[in-house]
């Protein structure tokens, strides 16, 4: 197993969690071929891995080789990345999973305007499994490539999901998701905007931005996503706001979450009162908590960006797909 962009926020993490996984033999650690970081070992990138994860990170000289020396590749890598090498690593039987955007929506149209390429790869896009974990078990199974969901895709659809399916949302009105994210969601890449001193809570990206399609393609009724930047290192909190139908009551809410997420270690429904940031960060889990008032619902997630919005997601989709207890090496 190998996993490519290693050395950036989301590539980090999965290396925590591989490294130490009972079934899993990591076998490299790779960055761009010109990468500064190329030859360091991960612990001079990140201290905390001292001891635990001192390998050294590779340069991707040739991919051909690095996809024949493997069976698995977890791409932590750029959307266009992803597109460019997941196909050199399928055409050889590697089972690819794949934390960009790059094959998250099946329609090729969807890319120019939200991503500014073309896909060149329809076939793949309609063989990719979108690796939303709690609602894919079953496809998870077969798949070769998987296309784990964006951060904010992941929290606002594990807190609509369910409502939806079960129709206890008047959807005449389009859901409200309004989410903060860390800075940390942007890549390790040094860049003006996202530096400490110019963040400021503010929203980007308004009516524009490309999770708005990719939530609503996935459940299958459009939504309003507003994404914020907030100053902090780690974790996204989504408010949604939403129009309820006669059904909907705390108790019916309750049974519907329950069905849901009853028997999964990962998405915690709160008894009362609404999640934070400080309960999920650093952790693989994804927090729930909800309210009912006059025909409109508020439900607010809460998860950390890199972990079940990225890296601690990839490796749940491993583990159902290799048929391994879906948390193991995250809880
Ligand atoms: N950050 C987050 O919260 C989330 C990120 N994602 C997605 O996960 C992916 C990784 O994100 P993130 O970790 O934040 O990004 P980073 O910018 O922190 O890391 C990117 C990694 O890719 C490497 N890389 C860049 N170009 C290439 C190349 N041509 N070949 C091989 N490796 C390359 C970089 O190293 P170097 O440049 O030195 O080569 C680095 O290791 C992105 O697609 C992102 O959209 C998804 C959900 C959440
Ligand atoms: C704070 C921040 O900049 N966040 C990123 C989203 C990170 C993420 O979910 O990644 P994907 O691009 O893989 O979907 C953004 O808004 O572009």
């Amino acid at each position: 197993m190998v996993i490519i962009g290693a050395s950036g926020y989301a590539g980090a993490e999965l290396a925590f969690f591989l490294n130490k996984h009972p079934e899993c033999d990591l076998v490299g650690l790779y960055v761009s071929a010109n990468s500064a970081d190329a030859g360091k070992s991960l612990s001079t990138l990140y201290p905390k891995f001292r001891g635990v994860l001192d390998k050294e990170i590779y340069p991707l000289n040739d991919i051909e080789k690095v996809a024949e020396s493997c069976d698995v590749v977890f791409l932590a890598t750029a959307h266009e990345v992803s597109h460019d090498i997941a196909p050199i690593f399928l055409q050889k039987g590697v089972c690819v999973f794949d934390l960009s955007g790059a094959f998250r929506v099946p329609s090729t149209e969807f890319y120019p305007t939200y991503y500014g390429f073309s896909h060149a790869y329809p076939e793949y896009l309609n063989k990719a499994v979108y690796g939303l974990a709690e609602f894919a078990q079953d496809a998870l199974s077969q798949a070769s490539l998987v296309a784990v969901p964006g951060c904010y895709p992941t929290a606002s659809q594990l807190a609509l999901k369910p409502l939806i399916e079960a129709g206890l949302l008047d959807l005449s009105m389009k859901p409200i998701i309004n989410a903060t994210s860390g800075v940390s969601g942007a890549g390790r890449k040094a860049a003006l905007n996202t530096s400490f001193c110019e963040v400021s809570l503010q929203p980007y990206g308004v009516f524009t931005h490309r999770h708005q399609p990719e939530i609503s393609y996935h459940l299958g009724t459009e939504v309003i996503f507003t994404p914020h930047l907030g100053q902090f290192e780690r974790g996204i909190l989504a408010t949604v706001t939403c129009k309820v139908n006669e059904q909907a009551s705390e108790l019916r809410f309750r049974e519907v979450f329950n069905k849901a997420y009853g028997h999964s270690k990962i998405v915690r429904l709160l008894d009362s009162g609404f999640p934070s940031l400080k309960s999920v960060v650093g952790l693989p889990y994804c927090d729930i908590g909800f309210a009912i008032s006059d025909g409109y619902a508020i439900i607010v997630s809460a998860e950390d960006n890199l972990l079940k919005g990225a890296a601690s997601q990839a490796v749940q989709c491993f583990n159902l797909r290799f048929g391994h207890e879906e948390t193991l090496s995250l809880l």
